[in-house]
C-alpha cells in the first residue's frame, strides 16, 4: 500500500494487520483493475487513444464528475485492450496486484462483449484469460474465478452475446463461476435481462448483478425477483427500504460493498454518509471490495481500512469481515475452510502476547 492510502485516523499497526491479512475479493472489474503502469503502457502503445500515458495526467483523467462520466472514461480504457496478448497481460498483472495484497481468491468481473465487439477473437480471448489464470495460480498462489457481466446499457444484443459466451461449451472458460450485469442503471431496467440470467443459471452459473448502485431499492428487488441474485453488487441504496434490509438479512444475501467507488462515482456524497453501518446493524452479510481500484485511487487493503474506520473494527472485527467474503464466495467448501483457517491462524498469531 502506498502512503497516499494510509488513513491517519486508524492506527498504523491496524494498516499492517490488514496488509498481511489473507483476503478474498468478490467485486473487482478486469479492465477497472488496470494499474496506472499498465494503462500508461497500453496508452503509449496505442497512440491514437485519448487516455493520457503520463502518470500524473492519468490521476486527473481518473477524476469523475458523475457515474456517466466514469463509464465514458472506463470505455476509453476498454478501447486500449485490442489483442489477446493485451488481455493476457492485463489479467496476469491484475493477479499480481491482488497477490501483493494477500488476496488468496478473487472473482474478477469480465465483460467479454466489450472485447469481442471490438474485434478480439472469442476463442483467443478465452484462452488469454485462462492462460493468465493458470499462470497466476501457479506463480502467485492466488486463485482467480470469472464473472461474465452484461454491459446493460449496450442493450439486449450484449445480453445475448454474453449469455452465449458464458454457456457455449466450446467457449465457456473453466474458471467461469457467475453471471452479472453492470454499467448504468438509470434507463436500464433489470427485468428485461431475466431470460439471459435464466440461461446462465440453468448452465450452472451463479447470479451476481449490480443493483442499487445508482438507482433505488426497487432495482435491488428486481435483481432478487427477476434475476434470482445470490449476492448484490453494491446494493448501496437498499438502506432506503427497511423491508429490503430485513429481507437481505433474513435470506443471507450478501452485499458487495465498495465504499471508495461509491464516492468516486458520486453515488454517495462522503464516506461518513455511506450506509455500510446500517447494513451491519440490519444483520446483513457485508463483504468489502474494491470495484475498479486504480481508477478510484484505492486498493482492497484501503477498503478494509475504510471499513475499520466506518464500522469501528479491531483486528478480530476485520478478520470476521474477511471471513464474510470467503463464506459469500463461490469457492468450494474445502477451499473456503482453508482460507478461513488461514485468517484465524494469522489473527491469533498477530494478537498473541
Ligand atoms: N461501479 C461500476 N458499476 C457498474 N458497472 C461497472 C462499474 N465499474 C465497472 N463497471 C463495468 O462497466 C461496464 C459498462 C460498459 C457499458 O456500459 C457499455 C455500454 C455501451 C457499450 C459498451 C461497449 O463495450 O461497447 C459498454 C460494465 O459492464 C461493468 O463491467
Ligand atoms: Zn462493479
Amino acid at each position: 500500500m502506498t502512503d497516499r492510502l494510509i488513513d491517519p485516523s486508524i492506527p498504523r499497526d491496524l494498516h499492517a494487520f490488514i496488509a498481511s491479512l489473507p483476503k478474498a475479493e468478490l467485486h473487482v472489474h478486469h479492465v477497472g483493475s488496470a494499474s496506472p503502469r499498465i494503462v500508461s503502457e497500453l496508452a503509449a502503445r496505442h497512440a491514437d487513444s485519448k487516455v493520457p500515458s503520463d502518470l500524473e495526467a492519468l490521476a486527473d483523467y481518473f477524476t469523475f464528475t458523475d457515474f456517466a462520466h466514469f463509464i465514458e472514461v472506463y470505455l476509453s480504457v476498454v478501447d486500449l485492450i485490442r489483442t489477446p496478448e493485451d488481455v493476457r497481460l492485463l489479467t496476469y498483472e491484475v493477479a499480481r496486484d491482488l497477490a501483493r495484497q494477500q488476496v488468496r481468491y478473487a472473482e474478477l468481473t469480465i465483460t467479454p462483449f466489450s472485447s469481442t465487439r471490438r474485434g478480439i477473437d472469442e476463442k483467443a480471448f478465452m484462452e488469454a484469460i485462462e492462460d493468465a489464470r493458470k499462470a497466476a495460480e501457479a506463480e502467485f498462489g492466488t486463485v482467480l474465478r470469472w464473472c461474465f457481466d452484461i454491459p446493460g446499457e449496450a442493450g439486449l444484443v450484449s445480453a445475448e452475446e454474453t449469455a452465449r459466451l458464458a454457456t457455449d461449451d466450446r467457449l465457456r472458460p473453466e474458471g467461469l463461476v457467475s453471471f452479472g450485469l453492470g454499467g448504468p442503471e438509470i434507463g436500464v431496467p433489470r427485468p428485461q435481462f431475466k431470460p439471459y440470467f435464466d440461461r446462465a443459471i440453468a448452465a450452472g452459473l451463479r447470479s451476481v448483478p449490480h443493483a442499487g448502485e445508482t438507482t433505488g431499492p426497487e432495482t435491488v428487488w428486481d435483481a432478487l425477483t427477476h434475476l434470482r441474485a445470490e449476492r448484490i453488487g453494491h446494493g448501496t441504496n437498499s438502506f432506503q427500504d427497511p423491508k429490503l434490509l430485513a429481507h437481505l438479512a433474513e435470506e443471507r444475501i450478501p452485499l458487495e460493498v465498495c465504499p471508495t467507488s461509491n464516492i468516486a462515482t458520486r453515488a454517495v456524497r462522503t464516506l461518513d454518509e455511506h450506509p455500510i453501518k446500517e447494513f451491519v446493524k440490519a444483520g446483513i452479510v457485508v463483504t468489502i471490495n474494491s470495484d475498479d481500484p486504480p481508477m478510484f485511487g484505492t486498493d482492497l487493503n484501503n477498503e478494509y481500512a475504510v471499513a475499520a474506520r466506518l464500522l469501528d473494527l479491531d483486528e478480530r472485527g476485520l478478520a470476521e469481515l474477511a471471513k464474510n467474503a470467503v463464506e459469500a464466495s463461490f469457492l468450494d467448501e474445502p477451499g473456503k475452510s482453508r482460507i478461513k483457517d488461514e485468517i484465524d491462524t494469522y489473527t491469533e498469531a498477530w494478537l498473541a502476547p
